[in-house]
């Protein structure tokens, strides 16, 4: 089958005598949404960095639609969309100056740059605030211009770092609608949350990370049975891998 994002034996880390990532292979494929988990520190904003293109791996690869960032950089940035952990705007842009700034750098045609921008704006209760400028917004508004800017360009991949801080309960309900729609329309999503319930209903698969390795991945079904006693909840199934005490699951 196709993937869109494959990374094959990802060994890599801030400096190159002391690796964060150890060795990690996982794939993220069109209409698949992946939950990517593990306790803090585990290397989850490490791998999407990795992704990104802002750290170069020790060793391995990182493929995206087959492309490396060193092949084609322009085609391997363009292709994927990135919702970070904390919010980065520039705080004299407005959330509209914000979507055009968007549009522009992925050349999205103005036709589908007006109707995307306005449909995100509805979606997100964000069309009040269109003209407001970012500096000026809450700290979940801040958050949505992130998340529609990285769905303006519909990207073939999305890369969402712990998206629900600071998001009402509607603007996450607005997120995950939005995500089973690209995905449904054939995008790839990587998500990393420390939210397990809403991991285990939304994602097909999962990547569960400890100590930079990945102890466990595949279906449910898979992370459930990588886990002593087969438990039946995703978060039960990920506490007992990453519990040092208890449990048969590779540790660190
Ligand atoms: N800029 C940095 N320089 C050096 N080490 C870093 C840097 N950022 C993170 N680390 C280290 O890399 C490891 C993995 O951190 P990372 O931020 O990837 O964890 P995470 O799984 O995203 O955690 P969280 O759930 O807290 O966001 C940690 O040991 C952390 O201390």
């Amino acid at each position: 089958m196709d993937t869109v994002l494959e990374v094959k034996q990802l060994t890599g880390g801030y400096s190159p005598r002391r690796p964060v990532l150890h060795e990690l292979s996982f794939d993220v494929r069109p209409g698949e949404m992946v939950g990517l988990l593990g306790l803090n520190g585990a290397g989850k904003s490490t791998i999407i960095k990795h992704v990104l293109g802002l750290m170069k791996p020790h060793r391995g690869e990182v493929m995206i639609r087959g492309v490396s960032l060193e092949q084609d950089p322009q085609t391997y940035r363009s292709s994927y969309g990135y919702v970070p952990e904390t919010p980065v705007l520039y705080d004299e842009l407005t959330v509209s100056e914000h979507l055009r700034l968007g549009g522009m750098a992925y050349d999205v045609a103005e036709p589908d740059y007006r109707a995307r921008s306005e449909r995100l704006l509805r979606e997100f209760n964000m069309t009040p605030k269109r003209e407001a400028f970012s500096g000026h917004l809450s700290k979940g508004m801040k958050q949505k211009v992130m998340i529609m800017n990285a769905l303006l360009p519909e990207p073939p991949l999305y890369m969402i770092d712990e998206p629900f801080l600071g998001l009402d309960p509607l603007g996450i309900r607005s997120l995950l609608e939005r995500l089973v729609q690209v995905k449904e329309a054939g995008a790839a999503v990587l998500m990393s949350s420390h939210i397990l319930a809403t991991l285990e209903t939304y994602c097909d698969r999962f990547l569960v990370l400890h100590h930079g390795r990945l102890v466990a991945q595949g279906t449910l079904d898979d992370v459930r049975r990588a886990a002593a006693g087969e438990p039946d909840t995703l978060e039960e199934a990920f506490y007992r891998l990453v519990s040092e005490e208890g449990g048969d699951g590779p540790l660190a």
